[in-house]
Formats: C-alpha cells, structure tokens, sequence
C-alpha cells in the first residue's frame, strides 16, 4: 500500500482556505500515484473551538468532498479529523472513505484533551474506530488518544495492523509524540501511520515530524518540519514476520490481567 502524509499548516478558523489547500494536496498525492492519502486532525477549523457553532461541519460538507474525490480518483482516504456538529454537540470526527467513495469509518476522538479545552467545547467518543481498508483491517485514534495504550491494544486486539493517528500535537512536546508512537508500534506489532500538523495557531506552535512506523519500530518516514507530502510503501506482511519473531499476544496473559483490575 503506498501511503501519502499530507503535513500541512491549517488556517485558524477558515474552513474555506483549508478545503481548498486541502484539494490541492488530494491532488497532487493522487497524481503521485498514492493509494491512501492521510490528513492532519481538525484540518477544517484548526483548534478554533470557540467559533464552532457558526464553523463546525454540520451538513455534512467534508463527508461529501472526501467521497466525491476519493471515488473520482480511485483513492482511499483517512480524512484526519475535522470539527463536526451533530445532535448532542460538536465532535473531533474522522472519516475514512474507501477508493470507491464508500464511508468505511466514522471514528469521534475518545479522549478530551485539557490543556487545548476539547473538554469544555467537545464531547467525546464512544466507537472503537477500526475500519477495513483493502482486505485489512485498520484503526484510526486521533492525537491525545496515543497517550492510552490500552486503547490502542484494544485496536490491536480487534484486529488493526496499520493505526492512523491524525494530530494537532505541539512542538512543545513533540518528543513525546515520537517516543509514543514508537512505542505504540512496538508494543503492539503494527504499522503506525501518524500524520501532524505544522505551522502556529493563536496559542501554539505545532511539531510535525509526521511519521511512518514499521512494525518492529524502524522510521520508514519522518517529515520534520517540512510542509507538504511524504510518501511511504507499507508492507503488510511485515507484520505477521515480526509477530512470528517475538509472539507478544500469544504470550499475553489475560486472565491475569483481569485478576488485578
Ligand atoms: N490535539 C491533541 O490532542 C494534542 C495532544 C497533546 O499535545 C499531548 O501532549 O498529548
């Protein structure tokens, strides 16, 4: 599978720009003959969550454009995420759409994240958020959400051999995002595709370092600073090998586990 990152600045607060930019990027990644393009986290809006009632996606406009685009040009989509409103509130959505412009995901971030106050203007998710993308079954978790490995096994544990993690994680911490996602791909034996923002909104400064993660915990990509698209093939069967080479869920002990919790 030839996976395209998209590591973008977003405009605060301006969908217009960010569909348009955001089109632009399909675009191209499409013509570079990538099969899944992956986008940033809240790549509508940004973080202006104070503005949500007149920004958030409520008519279902982003669903439309990554279907629409994905069966035109024959790709998949995981849509990072975007700021939605739906009956009880606004969430921080990913969509995932397959290359014939089927919506295989609809994914809300399940953990709030405090210091950025999703918790006062988000309410959060209750779905697991794996997906089947060509025969494989996939998961995605949105930033914040990689600080909970026990979230992230139970993707594994559901099947999930690639994880997408669409982000908006600071520079300030961004050392934590790499040894997190390493971990992650580590611990449970999985390709980590993990796609951040750049550039600055009105409180932070954003990291990057977009990356692609193999299974036995090797940097296939790493974008740095650089605005634009990294490129990455991912090799399935590089899973099942390193699975086979230190057994770790064959050798989990459950019932132990649950003795204890
Ligand atoms: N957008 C987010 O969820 C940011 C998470 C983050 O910065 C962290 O340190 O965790």
């Amino acid at each position: 599978m030839k996976i395209a990152c998209v590591q973008m600045d977003i405009a605060f607060g301006e969908p217009d720009v960010n569909f348009e930019k955001v089109e632009a990027y399909l675009k191209e990644a499409a013509a570079n003959g990538a099969e899944t393009i992956v986008l940033p986290e809240m790549w509508n809006t940004g973080y202006a969550l104070t503005e949500l009632e007149t920004l958030a996606d409520g008519d279902g406009r982003t669903l439309k454009f990554l279907q629409n685009f994905a069966k035109q040009h024959g790709v998949n989509i995981v849509g990072g995420s975007v700021s939605t409103k739906k009956q009880d509130g606004f969430y921080n959505t990913m969509y995932v759409v397959d290359k014939n412009g089927s919506l295989v995901s609809e994914y809300d971030k399940a953990h709030r994240f405090g210091l950025m106050d999703e918790h006062i203007h988000l309410e959060e998710g209750a779905g697991l958020g794996t997906f089947e993308l060509e025969g494989t079954v996939c998961g995605g978790v949105i930033c914040y959400d990689i600080r909970f490995p026990e979230w992230i096994r139970t993707q594994a544990l559901n099947g999930a051999k690639v994880i997408f993690v669409p982000a908006e994680w600071p520079e300030a911490r961004i050392d934590h995002w790499r040894i997190l996602l390493q971990a992650r791909a580590i611990e449970n034996q999985c390709f980590i595709v993990a796609v951040n923002r750049i550039g600055r909104d009105p409180k932070n400064e954003f990291g990057g370092s977009s990356m692609v993660i193999a299974p036995w915990g090797e940097i296939r990509l790493d974008m740095a600073k650089q605005e634009g698209i990294g490129y990455a093939e991912i090799e399935l069967a590089e899973v099942a090998e390193v699975r086979k080479r230190i057994p770790v869920f064959a050798d989990r002990r459950e019932k132990l586990y649950m003795k204890f919790k």
